[in-house]
């Protein structure tokens, strides 16, 4: 970066740091002018305060996948009384007992723990929730709040047959990430954003109770929601920009660029490695416009002239996926798919393919050439 870059690009990370966001105890926000939005932080939850607000709660964490880890663990060291429901035998029993969950003291088979439960956790795939809650629901004696991770189960109801029981209040707390950072930035005192809404308000404290326990599962910040905007917005982030848009257009760019002669390493830093390692952190620190700031005026035009057009490529695609999530159609084939018995060694396979594709097959070799690994021989 030359000098004037660099200074360009400083002054824009301090533009970036003085927008309202970072204003502790300011409940409303106008991300964008004229729509207001409530937010709650983490630093209105102080520790003692939530160990007292949840002094007589039995957690039980049914289903113990990323989120059962990140969120559990998170709870935990919070000080808060949490126990894990899982089957005897499958995968996420083994798990818990190498995260230091003990049967019979904090691990449990899933009845046992939803017959403990204060607040019942529904952290199951959203293929197996309903069938399992179904074959809990008249054993919790003691259970006053079904608490999600998603939308799914209630705004798809004709899908997955979930039956709201009217005696409970039913609350939502989803950490926009994987429960695997879930669990990392709250080891490193930093924490997720998530969104929290509430379903059913039986006790008049659902929402309150919303936010605590977002804060008490690791959440840095929280914004409202409902089931449903949660469940639309969730299933199409992550077929689209987030996890299916970003493999197509890696692969896209890495096959053009072989098929016109490039090399696979030239092929794959251009496309993937230069993203992930330098760029796409910049953007995540201080913004877009600073990451166009701190690349070259030859890369700033051209980048300029071409987002317009890709934007206009995929426009249509993402209405497209969006009618599909709205219509119920990318709900069905979760069900589908994630009900079958063979749903992991299926998802396996197909993740395989991925891993065996070239431009993959490279990345880990160029992986293995950053110097920090190449030190310790990883
Ligand atoms: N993954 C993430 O980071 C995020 C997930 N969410 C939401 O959080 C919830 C949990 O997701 P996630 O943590 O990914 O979990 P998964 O979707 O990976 O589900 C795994 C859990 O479900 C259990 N399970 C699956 N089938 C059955 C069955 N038939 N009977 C009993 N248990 C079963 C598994 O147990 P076993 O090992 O015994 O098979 C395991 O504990 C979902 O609603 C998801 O949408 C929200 C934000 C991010
Ligand atoms: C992006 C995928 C996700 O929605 C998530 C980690 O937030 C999920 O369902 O796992
Ligand atoms: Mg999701
Ligand atoms: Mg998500």
């Amino acid at each position: 970066m030359n000098a004037n870059v660099a200074r360009t690009a400083l002054r824009a990370a301090s533009r970036d740091d003085r927008r309202p966001a970072a204003s502790r105890g300011l409940k409303t926000i106008e991300f964008t002018q004229g729509i207001p939005e409530k937010v709650y932080e983490r630093e209105d939850w102080p520790i003692e305060k939530l160990q007292q607000y949840f002094k007589d709660e039995t957690f039980a964490i049914l289903g113990y996948g990323s989120q059962g880890h990140g969120q559990g663990l998170n709870m935990r060291d919070n000080g808060l009384n949490v126990i894990v429901g899982v089957r005897k035998g499958g995968k996420s029993w083994e798990e818990a007992i190498e995260d230091g969950w003990q049967p019979g003291k904090n691990l449990f088979t899933i009845e046992e723990a939803a017959a403990k439960a204060t607040t019942a956790m529904l952290l199951l795939s959203d293929a197996a929730c309903t069938s399992v809650y179904n074959s809990v629901k008249d054993k919790m004696p003691n259970c006053k709040t079904l608490y999600f991770s998603h939308g799914f189960q209630v705004s798809y109801a004709s899908e997955t047959g979930f039956e709201a029981p009217k005696d409970k209040d039913i609350i939502l707390c989803a950490p926009k990430g994987s429960g695997r950072t879930v669990r990392s930035l709250f080891l490193e005192s930093r924490g997720i954003n998530g969104s929290i809404a509430v379903h059913q308000d039986v006790s008049g404290k659902a929402l309150e109770k919303a936010t605590a326990m977002g804060v008490a599962v690791g959440c840095g910040y929280l914004y409202e929601t409902t089931f449903e905007r949660e469940v639309y917005s969730d299933l199409y982030g992550e077929r689209g920009c987030l996890m299916g848009g970003i493999q197509g257009m890696f692969k896209a760019q890495y096959d053009v660029l072989r098929a016109n002669g490039h090399s696979p390493s030239e092929a794959f830093n251009e496309t993937c490695e230069e993203a992930l390692m330098s760029l796409f952190p910049l953007v995540g620190e201080h913004g877009m416009d600073y990451m166009y700031k701190a690349c070259s005026t030859t890369a700033r035009r051209g980048a300029l002239d071409w987002a317009p057009e890709f934007e206009k490529a995929c426009k249509p695609v993402f209405e497209r996926l969006y009618e599909s999530v709205r219509n119920g159609s990318e709900t069905r084939r979760a069900l589908e798919f994630g009900n079958r018995k063979t749903y992991r060694e299926d998802f396996d396979k197909e993740t395989d393919a991925i891993a065996a594709q070239e431009m993959w097959v490279v990345g880990h070799k160029v992986r293995a050439l950053r110097p920090e690994r190449a030190a310790k021989g990883l």
